[in-house]
């Protein structure tokens, strides 16, 4: 990797790269010239650098008096009261609020009032970052034949298989059926579906059916031969597609093709735990393609099926009511952008001569993008009432949001938009975050728009909180602990009183198992059915299936009920799940060790070695698990727990890495580009793997951010 060349402009020392797409891509069009950038991102800087750093410090501070409180308890019994007023002495926890309610403005529907899923992507990759943005619309046959849904996943050897099909278009008739019920029969039974001024016929035994509520039928949607019927439910919409001249088609007695389901209503464009982006070539990359969805002109060229292919944004759909008047159906999803957290800082802009934090020029540039969809009235815009969304990770307490609050305030300023054009999702994944969260909402009021369980970090911060508290119990007692439910509930419980039913998302975490689609829709109706009205998944396809889950739950009715219920107790909340009296056995603990460790090798040798910020990786039973820097924080954390609290001694964790790199090694031995790490266990991969362990009691937080930077910056400038 070359030294970093520097330009100069207002002050700062800005990468060449960074200047040049800044100038000739980002800015045209916006009406913003580079001085005034310039001038104002240095100005912010000055402004807000300083706070930046303190808050960091302030973490750092809380954390160690946290250390010392544990350590100096040695092994009394747990105080809940005594812990509780420590931490109110400490000012970890603030004072509740009154009773307020937020006022964030311009919402879209997809966000407000319509409860659906939200797919998260890496925005680094435009063929990935594309189809998530298309993935409003994604089919349910698809979905349903390539996923293990209707039994084990095809082997792929390419054709229709007759028994497969049947099976998938009889579950999707069933879904029709719970859905959208007819005055008499089965949509498997449907011969005929036609449309006319009256609203949508079926013919079922040669008889006229019809919908049981005929206002769901909202009108057809000619595309090619394809005649599709849309339906809507709960405010989702859905097309059944007809065409018998299509070969599933003429299979079906109806000339049912498809059913088409809205799946992603809204999907981050993620800059943060997806992506690997440590320079200011990398951040190029990811702002690029980000612009380019605010532009509506990415497009990407690939190879799929031996064709290339080029993908590009799908457009509106245009319906004709059963009255001949028309209706446009977004063709995208509403589009988020995950910034980073307070914590890295960047050597793409200096200010007197030292990094400048991240979090504030991804402020500045994500921002800067979305104005070109702000200056656009037609065409492949993104938000409909005028409104820019981002999200904001890993903030801990009201504080660091009051502190988003005031940058993104300036952004504005900066950029000549009103203030609180910016809305602001809050990443609920911190425990300071979710202990105080009334306040966290309260000091974003004018702008959130979301509140996330990301229990993934929030694991993580768990365990890095109470480090010195003991040992955690393992993942399995970590799932059914009662911090995680108490979180959980608190974070609905917390957003409706805040008012946010109407106005904002109330969202859960990551499905994280991309490939067990079947379990996913057997439990991941849990979310709508706790109240949230949406929640993540990792791809279209989970995307699809998902959307189910919100014609079966009326997420708005269980809120309704919700309202109100008492908050559990924030005892429970701040109660750690550790071991005690009762410790894992051996072979439970050396088998989550090679887990920890075969989790966190697959990931970083992908992270550091090829840039890759999101990975597939097998656990210790195979399942392939969505592997990104929350997870791996997990990993490192109960490592650093488990070797400071004499779990596992270093030795056994040595000799853990060193086989589960064998293992990783073997399991990507068809990539032509990696690199192993045996036999010599001394490359940038292997090493981030044992810094994050060895050092995971010293990272800030527990984040694997500076680990991963350092060393993909070491193999960067090793290999170019
Ligand atoms: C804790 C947190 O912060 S969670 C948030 C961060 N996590 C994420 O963003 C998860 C994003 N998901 C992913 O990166 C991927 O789905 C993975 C890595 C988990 C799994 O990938 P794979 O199953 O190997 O996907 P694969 O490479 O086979 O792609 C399959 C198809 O799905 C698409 N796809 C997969 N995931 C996504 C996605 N998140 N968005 C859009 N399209 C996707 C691909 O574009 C591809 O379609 P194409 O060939 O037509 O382009
Ligand atoms: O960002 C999501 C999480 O679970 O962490
Ligand atoms: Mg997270």
């Amino acid at each position: 990797m070359a030294a970093t060349a520097y330009t100069t402009r207002q002050g700062l020392e800005v990468a060449q790269e960074l200047a040049g797409f800044v100038e000739d891509r980002l800015l045209p069009g916006t009406g913003v010239d580079a001085d005034r950038f310039w001038s104002g991102y240095a100005e912010l800087l000055r402004d807000f650098a300083g706070e930046n750093r303190d808050l960091l410090a302030h973490r750092e501070a809380l954390q160690s008096q946290i250390d010392n409180w544990h350590k100096a308890r040695g092994n009394q019994d747990w105080d809940a009261a005594a812990y509780r007023g420590f931490l109110t002495e400490i000012g970890y926890l603030v004072p509740e609020p009154a009773v307020f309610a937020i006022e964030n403005g311009k919402v879209d529907p997809e966000i407000a009032s319509v409860a659906g899923p939200q797919l998260v992507v890496p925005v680094s990759n435009a063929r990935f970052a594309l189809n998530a943005a298309n993935a409003r619309w994604g089919s349910l046959y698809d979905a349903a034949y390539g996923s293990d849904v209707v039994g084990p996943p095809p082997s792929g050897g390419g054709g229709i298989d007759p028994d497969r099909r049947d099976k998938v278009v009889a579950w999707a008739a069933k879904f029709l059926d719970d859905t959208f019920p007819l005055t008499s029969g089965s949509h498997a039974d449907v011969t005929e579906y036609r449309a006319d001024q009256d609203g949508l016929h079926a013919t079922v035994d040669g008889k006229d059916a019809a919908l049981r509520d005929p206002s769901a039928f909202i009108g057809t949607h000619q595309a090619g031969k394809d005649t599709g019927y849309v339906l809507r439910h709960n405010g989702l919409h859905v097309e059944l597609v007809v065409n018998r001249d299509h070969p599933i088609g003429a299979a079906s007695a109806s000339g049912l093709r498809d059913v088409v389901m809205e799946a992603a209503l809204t999907a981050i464009e993620d800059c943060e735990d997806s992506v690997a982006a440590v320079d200011a070539e990398d951040k190029v990359g990811v702002y690029g393609n980000w612009l380019g969805l605010m532009k509506g002109d990415l497009t990407e060229t690939f190879e799929k099926g031996g064709k290339q292919m080029t993908r590009r944004l799908a457009k509106d759909r245009e319906i004709t009511a059963p009255d001949g008047s028309k209706i446009t159906l977004p063709g995208r999803a509403l589009l988020l952008v995950r910034n980073v957290g307070h914590l890295m800082t960047t050597d793409a802009v200096l200010l007197d001569g030292q990094e400048t934090p991240e979090g504030l020029m991804d402020a500045m540039v994500t921002v800067a993008a979305a104005m070109h969809d702000l200056n656009r009235s037609e065409g492949l815009g993104n938000s409909r009432v005028g409104s820019v969304y981002v999200v904001k990770p890993k903030m801990h307490g009201p504080d660091e949001a009051a502190f988003a609050d005031r940058v993104f305030t300036r952004v504005e300023q900066i950029l000549g938009l009103p203030q609180y054009t910016v809305k602001l999702g809050l990443m609920d994944e911190e425990r300071r975050t979710s202990a105080n969260l009334a306040a966290c909402i309260k000091a974003i009021s004018n702008r959130i728009v979301f509140i996330n369980t990301g229990f993934l970090d929030r694991t993580g911060d768990e365990i890095h909180t109470s480090m010195q508290a003991g040992a955690f119990v393992g993942r399995h007692g970590m799932r059914k602990s009662g911090w995680l439910s108490a979180y959980e509930d608190r974070n609905v419980l917390i957003g409706l009183a805040a008012g946010m039913r109407g106005k904002a998302q109330i969202g859960k975490g990551m499905w994280a198992k991309p490939d067990a689609l079947a379990e996913m829709l057997q439990t991941k109706i849990a979310h709508p059915r706790a109240g949230a009205n949406t929640a993540w998944v990792p791809s279209p396809t989970a995307a699809t299936l998902h959307a189910m889950h919100y014609h079966m739950v009326d997420v708005a009715a269980v809120q309704d009920k919700l309202a109100g219920n008492p908050v559990p107790d924030l005892d429970k909340l701040l109660t750690p799940a550790l071991t005690g009296d009762t410790p894992m056995s051996r072979d439970e603990v050396l088998r989550e060790v090679d887990n920890s460790c075969q989790g966190i090798l697959g990931y970083v040798v992908r992270w550091v070695d090829q840039g890759v910020g999101c990975s597939k990786v097998p656990d210790i039973d195979d399942v392939q698990l969505m592997e990104d820097r929350a997870t791996c924080r997990i990993s490192a954390q109960y490592m650093a727990n488990w070797l400071e609290q004499g779990v596992v001694s270093k030795a056994e964790v040595q000799d853990a890495l060193r086989r589960m790199a064998v293992k990783v090694d073997g399991q990507n031995a068809g990539d032509p580009n990696y690199i192993p790490m045996a036999p010599d266990f001394d490359g940038p991969a292997f090493k981030a793997a044992e810094d994050l362990i060895f050092t995971g009691t010293s990272q800030p937080s527990g984040y694997t951010e500076p680990a991963l930077h350092a060393r993909r910056k070491e193999a960067k400038a090793l290999r170019g």
